[in-house]
């Protein structure tokens, strides 16, 4: 099969993103990397055209008369049909952290006593300085710099016991006097080797050359008791050679959100950096969050996040930017990477553990046992289509869906100016830099994710780690993988036996006509039984909450869409109280909604860090009803709106 998704590539970024055609259409002037990158990348549009369309088209047009608006304004999804995949792996995570919070066998290690590793520093090509001037670092996937951010009087704001199990660290030692002067950065955490990464970037479609870590330092890999490889970071630690012409710090507010979010995502099973802990660090930083010239001066913080690896597709991007000399530190970052992170690929010629290791593409067969950087960007692309499709099924909306913030293992990275969805609005963007062409908005995810697997693919391909026909397999992979997923998901949402284009369709059509509450919506929808003698005019009753303000004709839409939903239900012949079970198991009750955030974080300014804890531990249970905690589950207050709540920039 013709690699239909590059050709789809090209065609969507030249009708869709103004910057991205300018990029394809001149690829090879305007290209960061010395070789051309793969002519699938730059196909024509002559081949068949498939794209991600998911949602209506364009819901803040004036709507006309609701039984045309269903039948004519919904985009049909033209992918093909894949096969349902019915063992969720929503589930499947959400049952891991289940087992992982019964603490069993719990080991408890104070600080002191981690086990370290810097496999990092000992095998990668660092940068021979340590200073923290601004430069371009050439040739090198590291600068050894230390945490340099002034304190006085640090304070812990919030912490994760979950992460703390994670790293074998005993939840007593958050108790320490010394705790927050050492996750401030202000004393060194025995064993640390800290340093900064080098690392490169698309950023709004255009390559931006180095960035790297301007305000994160890592400190090194913690092995726990079983094995496991963590890093942990603090961002908002001061300069680094990478800084350019910023602070190297981080504020409060932002530091809030970065934390809690990544918690809560954890507790949604989607894929995330974890958040140790946050210290405010008593200083004071200025920031101008509107660019209106009027910089306000706002409490310093930094937050310690853990992951198994920072990578980004930037990190292995930046050196295919530089040419001939720095290819092959692409290829030994690979090495690196597949050795450390992707141990059954390494080892995929003794094992069975890939399962898909041969497949076919353009009508050749493409068979991954014989290259692993294939079988690893195979494996990437799938990740992050996995990752894309849950954010969509929460109504989770990145924001800044740069290459740079794109985790090379399929985690949400990078908590800007992100958002939950309230009312449904596939445009909706959380992040003020992108207006108005709202590239990273809702609906455009699923689209950039893939262009962001192209622009890796070009990388590796660069550096001559897999061909055409290999780069061409993995962006297929990525779609079938996120309609697979995407489909799957939203069948869970509606507690349907089987997927349902039309009717999936015609409901999300709905939502963004009447501007439903996206969370709360699916919340109530476990609440329909599967009656068909319910009279006509007691259909929307469960839905009455979230279907405020609509008018009799956008009722009868409504009725209309419940009495099908209703037909359907019955014929799965599932119980109600089954269904509903299901539905609220992948429908969240909580999610972390930006005015939430913000009560959390005016509080917190003040000195009050209770409303973080609280929401923090009300978003590690967003599936429970958590009785006497319904007001975390409200749509948001109209004080919400204000500038700085729901829209963000990227400044913090
Ligand atoms: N206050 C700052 N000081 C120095 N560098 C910064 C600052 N804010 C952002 N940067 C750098 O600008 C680039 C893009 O910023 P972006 O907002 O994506 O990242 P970030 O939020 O700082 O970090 P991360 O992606 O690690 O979460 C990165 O190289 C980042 O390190
Ligand atoms: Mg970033």
């Amino acid at each position: 099969m013709l690699s239909q998704l590059s050709a789809s590539l090209s065609h969507y970024s030249l009708s869709s993103f103004p910057s991205l055609t300018a990029l394809f259409l001149r690829g090879p002037l305007l290209s960061p990397f010395p070789s051309k990158p793969p002519p699938s990348l730059l196909s024509s549009t002559s081949k068949s055209i498939r794209k991600f369309r998911l949602y209506p088209s364009n819901p803040h047009k004036p709507q006309p008369r609701p039984s045309s608006l269903v039948s004519n304004s919904y985009r049909e999804v033209s992918m093909d049909s894949p096969s349902m995949n019915t063992d969720l792996s929503v589930e499947s995570v959400t049952d891991d952290l289940k087992k992982q919070s019964l603490g069993e066998g719990r080991v408890k290690l104070n600080l002191e006593d981690l086990t370290w590793d810097h496999s990092f520093v000992r095998e990668l090509p660092g940068d021979p300085r340590t200073d923290t001037m601004p430069r371009e670092v050439l040739h090198a996937c590291y600068t050894k710099v230390s945490p340099s951010a002034e304190v006085e009087n640090p304070q812990l704001v919030a912490w994760s016991d979950s992460v703390a199990e994670l790293l074998d660290l005993d939840p007593k030692e958050f108790e320490r006097p010394d705790f927050p002067l050492i996750f401030s950065g202000a004393s060194p955490l025995v064993g640390g080797m800290p340093y900064a990464q080098c690392y490169g970037g698309h950023q709004f479609g255009m390559w931006a050359g180095q960035l790297g870590d301007g305000r994160a330092i890592t400190l090194g890999e913690i092995l726990n008791s079983k094995s496991e490889r963590w890093e942990l970071q603090l961002k908002g630690a001061g300069k680094t050679p990478y800084s350019r012409f910023a602070d190297g710090l981080a504020v409060l507010r932002s530091s809030i959100r970065e934390f809690l979010c990544s918690e809560s995502m954890q507790s949604l099973g989607i894929p995330t950096t974890r958040a140790l802990c946050l210290v405010m660090t008593g200083k004071y930083v200025s920031r101008d969050m509107f660019y209106d010239g009027n910089p306000k001066d706002e409490p310093g913080a930094i937050v310690c996040r853990v992951a198994q690896s920072f990578l980004r597709f930037g990190s292995y991007q930046i050196h295919a930017s530089r040419g001939k000399e720095d290819l092959d530190i692409v290829r030994t970052l690979a090495d690196y990477t597949i050795k450390h992170h992707f141990p059954h690929i390494e080892n995929m010629s003794k094992s069975e553990s890939l399962s898909f290791n041969i497949g076919e593409v353009d009508g050749s067969v493409v068979d991954l046992t014989s290259n692993k950087y294939a079988a690893w960007i195979v494996e990437v692309a799938e990740r992050t289509a996995s990752l894309v499709a849950r954010w969509q099924g929460v109504g989770f909306t990145h924001g800044v869906l740069n290459t740079d913030n794109m985790s090379v293992l399929g985690l949400t990275i990078d908590y800007g100016p992100f958002g939950f969805l309230d009312a449904f609005d596939p445009s909706y963007t959380p992040n003020t830099t992108d207006l108005p062409g709202r590239r990273y908005c809702f609906a455009n995810q699923p689209d950039i994710g893939l262009w962001n697997i192209a622009q890796f693919a070009s990388t590796l391909s660069a550096a001559q780690l897999i061909n055409d026909k290999e780069t061409n397999y993995a962006m297929e992979r990525y779609g079938t993988k996120f309609m697979d997923e995407y489909q799957a998901i939203m069948t869970r949402k509606l507690g349907l036996p089987k997927y349902n284009k039309q009717l999936i369709s015609k409901l999300l059509n709905n939502m963004a006509v009447d501007k439903v509450d996206y969370t709360n919506f699916f919340r109530l929808l476990s609440n329909i039984k599967a009656d068909p003698s319910i009279p006509e005019d007691e259909l929307l009753i469960p839905l009455k909450a979230v279907l405020l303000d609509i008018g009799k004709e956008r009722k009868e839409a409504w009725t209309s869409w419940v009495q099908t939903y209703i037909q359907e239900l019955c014929a799965s012949g599932i119980s109600n109280e089954d269904r509903k079970a299901s539905m609220n198991s992948v429908n969240p009750k909580y999610i972390l909604r930006n005015y939430l955030c913000q009560s959390a974080i005016d509080a917190a300014e003040q000195g009050d860090f209770g409303e973080v804890r609280r929401l923090l531990k009300v978003m590690q249970r967003p599936y429970d009803e958590q009785p006497g905690l319904q007001k975390y589950a409200r749509l948001p207050p109209a004080w919400a709106y204000r500038p700085g709540v729901c829209m963000l920039s990227c400044s913090s």
